[in-house]
């Protein structure tokens, strides 16, 4: 077994500040009332991810996953613990982060993917590919400012899915693109887990999550709440309820794939 990322107890704070300008920090400390709160965003989670799992990050809104990814990614830094990875990391953690606005979507493509680390060689091999993946037409050469958050997230993912990475994330790349796109992805993202890569995969459905992933990790307010296979993850986190109106919609994309 070859370990592909081992997190050891990782906690990160941020700080909640109350006012927005010096003057009014000034008045609270005057009258002597809290400026700010310092919580812990990811509270001691240890895990080990072995080359080739693929791995469902579930839990609340707020509960700490994108941070988990952006410290995995290495865009962010643990504040205690570490977080080790092996081999190329891309992916998809925020959509649009990284786009230059005033450039086209051409040229930002160019940019991202050497930012991805792909040569020159290998972005001329690829452009037309990545081209037709993302389905932009003609808005490919309109400037990425003027994208709406779909049109971003197909130009991102679309060069994400043909770096040659060993660990793919994607955090909520469904979330915001229609549904043949929606499907399209979860098709490549299961030819990325069946290729052996490692699949970090945030996401707020379970029916994707059971069709995507062999292993389930829970956050709660920052905490690892549970860490195993997916069905108990899945009813763990009381998502079975048949009769909720988002989980069928889950399921018709889920049979698309
Ligand atoms: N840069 C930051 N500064 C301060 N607080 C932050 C920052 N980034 C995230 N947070 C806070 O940390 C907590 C965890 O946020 P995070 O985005 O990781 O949650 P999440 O599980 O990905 O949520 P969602 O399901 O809504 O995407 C939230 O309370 C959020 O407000």
């Amino acid at each position: 077994m070859v370990h592909s990322i081992v997190a050891e107890n990782v906690s990160k704070y941020f700080t909640l500040r109350y006012h927005r300008t010096f003057k009014e920090v000034t008045v609270a400390k005057l009258r002597g009332q809290q400026t700010g709160d310092t919580f812990k965003a990811i509270d001691d989670v240890s895990f080990t991810v072995e080359q080739g799992e693929s791995i469902g990050l579930m839990g609340l809104n707020g509960s700490g996953k994108s941070t988990l990814l952006k410290m995995i990614n290495g865009v962010m830094r643990p504040d205690e613990g570490s977080v080790l990875t092996r081999g190329r990391i891309a992916g998809l953690i925020a959509t649009g982060a990284g786009f230059h606005p005033q450039l086209t979507g051409r040229e930002n493509l160019y940019l991202n993917a050497a930012i991805l680390g792909m040569t020159e060689r290998e972005i001329a091999r690829k452009f037309d590919d990545i081209v037709e993946f993302a389905e932009l037409g003609r808005t490919l050469d309109g400037p990425v400012g003027h994208y709406s958050s779909g049109q971003k997230a197909r130009l991102g993912f679309a060069i994400a899915v043909h770096v040659d990475s060993d660990i793919f994330l994607a955090d909520e790349v469904l979330a915001v693109g229609d549904k043949p796109f929606k499907v399209k992805c979860m098709a490549r993202m299961r030819e990325i887990r069946d290729s052996g890569r490692t699949l970090f995969y945030v996401s707020h459905s379970a029916a994707s999550v059971k069709k995507m992933c062999d292993r389930v990790i829970v956050l709660e307010q920052g905490k690892l709440a549970f860490d195993g296979a997916t069905a108990d993850g899945i009813r763990f986190l009381e998502y079975g309820a048949a009769n909720d109106e988002d989980e069928v919609a889950d399921e018709e994309i889920g049979n698309d794939v």
